[in-house]
């Protein structure tokens, strides 16, 4: 068998996952095959060949699939967040903080599927053959990984529970339950588009965005876990270089939308706004006014370069708890807090217009003023809504004080990040002045460019640190050395990201650029 291959050495079609007795290409796009059921898609893992090149310095032949890694980015919500809970729009971006994970493929006598994340002390293990696989292939809940699955069954979300219970005994309350929580979320989505012949694996996490902190990294995750699921199963065939748009953004929908599966697990009643920009990259503007129905979502791919600086309060908080806050608020005030939200809605529509002019010049104080003065306004009105905090206030105070930019809380509040959009020509004294004054009452500034890439796969994990196509070996990133990696910089050194503009070696993207809506 014959396979072509794309500029990096990935077998066009099937992510390089092919079977013995596998023919060359059918799309498992025009499948309507259950997850569980035929199209070769249960036995993919378990019974596959790796279609290793022969010149790698990779084992020769196994019945494993090669480690692979997956990689998505976090957000800013630059305007509506909290309103975008209730059906308005939401403007947010991708920005090149980002979550890696490593997929490695256990022996086939090795049954165990496990979770380590090390970033948050994690690391959990569970047989295969003993999870309740019965319960969720019954008919009545069967699901295809196609599907597009809008809330959470409580049946099955109740037959995960007794496999959480020995998760992380001996951590304190608080850590045990986001422990309890990320196991329960993984779990919930591996038993919905996995079957019992999945391969024992193991999905390894390390991440460069600080958590809780606004910046989307819980989508991150659900985007990461999501994509290797789905190419575990061959549900994917992408990205390479020649792939249409619309099976790009077909593949692109469906990790999205398995990753919104993973959110509602998390937080109970997310908009989606954050695995969606998450999935995709750049900036879009998000509205999901049915939740039964898949969101709008309006890419913005001339999404300017702002000048933001971005500040982590390091006051941690919760997405979930300030979500409940406004709906407690809006319950209470109905009329009053609709029209908070009615004019958060006005300040995103206005500032999705003045963002994509034709004539926006991010040098010029007019242009960024009319976007600042968006952010002073939405900000305004989400004090107004609770869910701002003295330490944000604070910032505010500091930028203002300098006169230097406008500024706003992101993501859910609470705590968490604010973004400052800077004025042009900001005299350097005064930025510095600000910045040494963050530094001193403990705050953290974080360096980040907007409209970043969207999801990305490196497969196999390997880079080829510069070499030729045909040269031999490459470097593999191996278990060992993606834990061992020092801080942000070591990840980044090791999964090959190179230079100020976060270029990576080796990896690949879904491009599903153009300006149509999907
Ligand atoms: N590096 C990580 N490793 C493992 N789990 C993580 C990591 N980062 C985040 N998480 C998971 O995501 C949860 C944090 O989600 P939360 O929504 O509170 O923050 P966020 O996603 O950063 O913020 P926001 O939703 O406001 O953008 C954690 O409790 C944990 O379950
Ligand atoms: C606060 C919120 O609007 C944004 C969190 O990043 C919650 C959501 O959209 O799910």
């Amino acid at each position: 068998m014959t396979t072509q291959r794309t500029s990096n050495g990935v077998p066009n079609g099937h992510n390089g996952f092919r079977s013995d007795s596998e023919p060359d290409s059918p799309s498992t796009d025009s499948s309507d095959s259950p997850v569980n059921g035929v199209n070769g898609i249960t036995n993919v893992a378990g019974s596959l060949k790796i279609n290793t090149r022969s010149n790698m310095s990779r084992k020769k032949s196994s019945p494993m699939m090669p480690a692979f890694m997956v990689s998505a980015p976090g957000k800013v919500i630059v305007f509506g967040e909290h309103a975008v809970v209730h059906g308005k729009a939401a403007v947010a971006a991708a920005i090149s903080l980002r979550s890696y994970l490593l997929v490695t493929t256990r022996s086939k006598s090795n049954r165990t599927v496990t979770l380590k994340f090390p970033d948050i002390d994690f690391d959990h293990a569970w047989n295969i053959d003993e999870l309740p696989w019965s319960t969720f292939q019954h008919p009545s809940k069967k699901v295809y990984y196609h599907s597009v699955v809008t809330k959470l069954d409580p049946e099955l979300v109740a037959a995960v529970q007794p496999f959480l219970a020995d998760v992380s005994p001996t951590k304190e309350g608080p850590i045990r339950k986001v422990h309890q929580n990320a196991a329960g979320s993984f779990l919930y989505m591996f038993l919905m588009l996995g079957s019992q012949s999945f391969p024992g694996c193991q999905y390894t996490l390390r991440s460069t965005i600080p958590i809780g902190a606004g910046l989307g990294s819980s989508a991150t995750i659900a985007v990461c876990l999501s994509a290797a699921l789905l190419t575990q199963l061959r549900a994917l065939s992408g990205p390479h270089p020649d792939q249409p748009l619309d099976e790009a953004r077909k593949q692109i929908e469906r990790i999205n939308s398995w990753a919104y599966v993973y959110e509602m697990f998390i937080h109970g009643n997310p908009s989606g706004v954050d695995n969606t920009v998450s999935t995709q990259g750049k900036a879009v503007v998000f509205q999901r006014e049915d939740y039964g129905k898949p969101p709008s979502v309006r890419p913005l791919w001339d999404f300017p370069e702002l000048p933001l600086l971005l500040v982590d309060t390091r006051v941690p908080k919760s997405t979930a708890h300030e979500v409940a806050k406004v709906g407690r608020l809006k319950n209470k005030h109905p009329k009053l807090v609709g029209s908070i939200l009615d004019a958060v809605d006005k300040v995103t529509q206005a500032s999705a217009e003045v963002l994509t002019e034709e004539d926006f010049d991010t040098e010029s104080e007019e242009s960024l003023a009319r976007v600042g003065e968006l952010m002073t306004i939405n900000h305004g009105l989400l004090v107004s809504l609770g869910v701002s905090h003295p330490r944000l206030e604070r910032v505010r105070e500091l930028v203002d004080h300098q006169g230097i930019g406008w500024t706003k809380l992101t993501g859910a509040g609470g705590g968490g990040c604010s973004i400052t959009l800077l004025k042009p020509g900001v005299e350097k004294e005064k930025l510095d002045k600000l910045e040494e004054q963050l530094d001193q009452e403990g705050f953290q500034k974080f360096r980040t460019t907007l409209g970043g890439d969207g999801v990305g796969v490196l497969w196999p994990a390997v880079l080829k640190n510069g070499m030729d196509e045909d040269d031999q070996g490459g470097m593999e990133i191996d278990l060992e050395k993606f834990l061992s990696a020092e801080g942000n910089d070591g990840v980044e050194r090791l999964v090959g990201v190179h230079g100020g503009g976060g270029e990576r070696e080796g990896w690949k993207f879904w491009r599903v650029e153009n300006d149509a809506q999907f």
